[in-house]
């Protein structure tokens, strides 16, 4: 051997071959050396002295079997056909669907593309695919289960110009987003709701007053429920009305927000070149959008944060605003916040007015008008009320378990009118396979949610509001299709204000239906106006006007709201 294998040169055998067999093996053992394989084999052998040491063998054992394991997935990932993305509607090679699509009631346009294309559907915008969802096992399977890689949000140029970074509903998923969702979470989690009752109930009442001294612009009037609410919780900050300049401030910055976030709409998004362009040049649109919104947008979150710091020098009661600041300031053990804990309290406050009074206005604006639409519905309501509540007293929280028909009024009013009806637009962090097609890192997922909601298979007639399809033997009944798993959206990025939501939800029309009906205001022809074709596009989707007045139910009513709201 010594001439060939000059690596045993000196290598003493010492069993003489006595077979054929034998003298194989043994010539294998020369040739292959002391390594591994060959002790694995014959371990009751003597072998030579191997010249690298046995954590070395063993590290180049390792390193070819690891190697030999991806140099097969690799082949077998090229092997393999590219699979395809879901189908969609054909787009041109360089905008994509570009001009196909919809700004008006888009939730709809998808609707009739998920016909034809099926409940997983791609279309192409430049440099970017996006995935829509038609069905509730689609939206499950993908947002709620794989929540792990579909919790991204994907990164919009004019947001970012109009300075919305700060808005962790809009952050990318990752280290920064999860310490302000934790942090609001702190405030928002189901069992501390109840602490903020006692705001609920005085916002709501204050509510019943308006609406019996100005009987007009109910619309308004609810809006300030929610926006009271919000304020109070988060900055023990009141508001007279409407008119109060920090109320116009967020509401101008969340109207610039909503109008933004339409797929499609704005060309800066896809070619970032034209936010060097003035906002004159075709396809800047949104340059002109960005310079009108961006001061309300930091505007909103810095002005009621130093109003209530100046305060906080006095005495202020409990807030969100001012638990923040002191868990922040025990967190770092120091008697005032750092730069970045300050920014990190404005931001978390400053996000609750936009995510939660918008929303609950229009889901109540939507009530107010089925209510008025749908006069057998208000009336079962009304009696369930007038049963539980006895009739020297308005609704309180204790009571609301009781009443299966109203908490059936708010599932169905946010089944009908979807305050998002495509939800938040997701971004799926690696390549993924679902149901053979291919959704590629970084597309854009998001579900039709007013699709699932308005499907026949699961809601019978669903344009007609009929709170019965959620009853069954006089209770609430979920085993038809919950609405509120998909209207408060999915996974890690689901809702965290959605039980503050349905709180003052299911208070606020309990105690509406205890005093007042709602009557619809005909149209100038003496019809009712078609609630569908009067809702604004855009993000948050509401009722543009809210054709009805509230007139109280009897005297002894009138007397309940005289006696019992501020
Ligand atoms: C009827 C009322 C409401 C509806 C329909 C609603 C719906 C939604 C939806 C669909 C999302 C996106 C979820 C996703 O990405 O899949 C969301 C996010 C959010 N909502 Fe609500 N919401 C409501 C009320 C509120 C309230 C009252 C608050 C605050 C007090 C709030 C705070 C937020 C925040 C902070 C986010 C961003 C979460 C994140 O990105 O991690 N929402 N909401």
């Amino acid at each position: 051997l010594e001439p060939h294998y000059p690596l045993y040169q000196g290598t003493k055998l010492v069993t003489a071959p006595t077979s054929d067999l034998m003298s194989r093996e043994l010539s294998q053992t020369a040739i292959l050396g002391s390594g591994p394989f060959q002790r694995f084999k014959y371990p009751h052998r003597e072998y030579p002295p191997s010249p690298i040491s046995h954590t070395m063998e063993s590290a180049l054992l390792l390193t070819v079997l690891f190697a030999s394991f991806i140099s097969l997935g690799l082949l077998r990932r090229w092997a393999r056909p590219t699979l395809p993305l879901p189908p969609g509607p054909q787009g041109n090679p360089i905008i994509g669907n570009m001009l196909a699509m919809s700004f008006v009631t888009p939730w709809k346009v998808f609707r009739e593309w998920s016909n034809v294309y099926g409940d997983i559907m791609s279309l192409s915008l430049p440099g970017q695919t996006i995935v829509v969802l038609g069905s509730a096992k689609s939206a499950l399977d993908l947002l709620e289960k794989r929540s792990d890689i579909y919790s991204d949000r994907p990164i919009s140029v004019i947001h970012k110009l109009m300075s919305w970074e700060w808005n962790f509903g809009l952050m990318p998923y990752g280290e920064t987003w999860r310490e302000h969702r934790r942090e609001f979470h702190q405030f928002f989690h189901q069992r501390k709701i109840p602490q903020y009752q006692p705001i609920q109930l005085q916002q709501t009442r204050a509510f019943l007053r308006r609406a019996l001294d100005s009987p007009n612009d109910v619309g308004q009037h609810v809006r300030q429920i929610y926006a009271g609410t919000v304020l109070k919780i988060i900055y023990d900050k009141d508001i007279v009305d409407m008119t109060d300049e920090y109320v116009i401030c967020a509401q101008e910055a969340m109207h610039g927000l909503s109008e933004t976030s339409i797929l499609g709409a704005y060309w800066m998004d896809y070619f970032p070149i034209l936010k060097y362009m003035p906002g004159w040049v075709p396809g800047a649109l949104g340059k002109k959008l960005v310079e009108h919104y961006k001061p309300f947008i930091r505007e909103m979150r810095d002005k009621p944060y130093d109003e209530f710091q100046q305060k906080e020098n006095g005495s202020v009661a409990a807030s969100v605003a001012s638990e923040v600041i002191e868990r922040l300031k025990q967190r770092s053990g120091k008697s005032e916040l750092s730069l970045a804990d300050d920014v990190l309290a404005r931001n978390v406050t400053g996000i609750a007015y936009g995510a939660g009074a918008d929303t609950t206005t229009a889901a109540s604006q939507a009530f107010l008008i089925a209510m008025s639409l749908y006069p057998d519905a208000q009336r079962k309501a009304q009696e369930e009320i007038d049963r539980v509540v006895g009739p020297d007293r308005l609704p309180e929280f204790e009571d609301l378990e009781n009443l299966h028909y109203t908490r059936a009024i708010v599932l169905e009013a946010i089944r009908w009118m979807v305050v998002l009806p495509l939800g938040a637009y997701h971004r799926v962090t690696q390549d993924d396979e679902y149901r053979g097609f291919r959704i590629p890192k970084g597309a854009t997922v998001f579900s039709n949610i007013w699709s699932i909601l308005h499907n026949p298979d699961d809601y019978p007639e669903p344009e007609v509001f009929r709170p019965e399809r959620f009853i069954k033997d006089g209770k609430v009944d979920l085993s038809i299709q919950d609405p509120s798993i998909f209207v408060f959206g999915f996974g890690r990025r689901v809702c965290p204000g959605r039980h503050l939501a349905n709180a003052s939800l299911l208070i606020a029309f309990a105690s509406i239906l205890r005093v007042f009906d709602v009557n619809p205001i005909m149209s100038e022809d003496g019809k009712t106006f078609d609630p569908h074709s009067m809702v604004s596009a855009g993000f948050v989707s509401s009722p543009e006007y809210v054709p009805c007045s509230l007139t109280p139910r009897s005297k002894d009513t009138q007397r309940l709201i005289n006696r019992t709201c501020a």
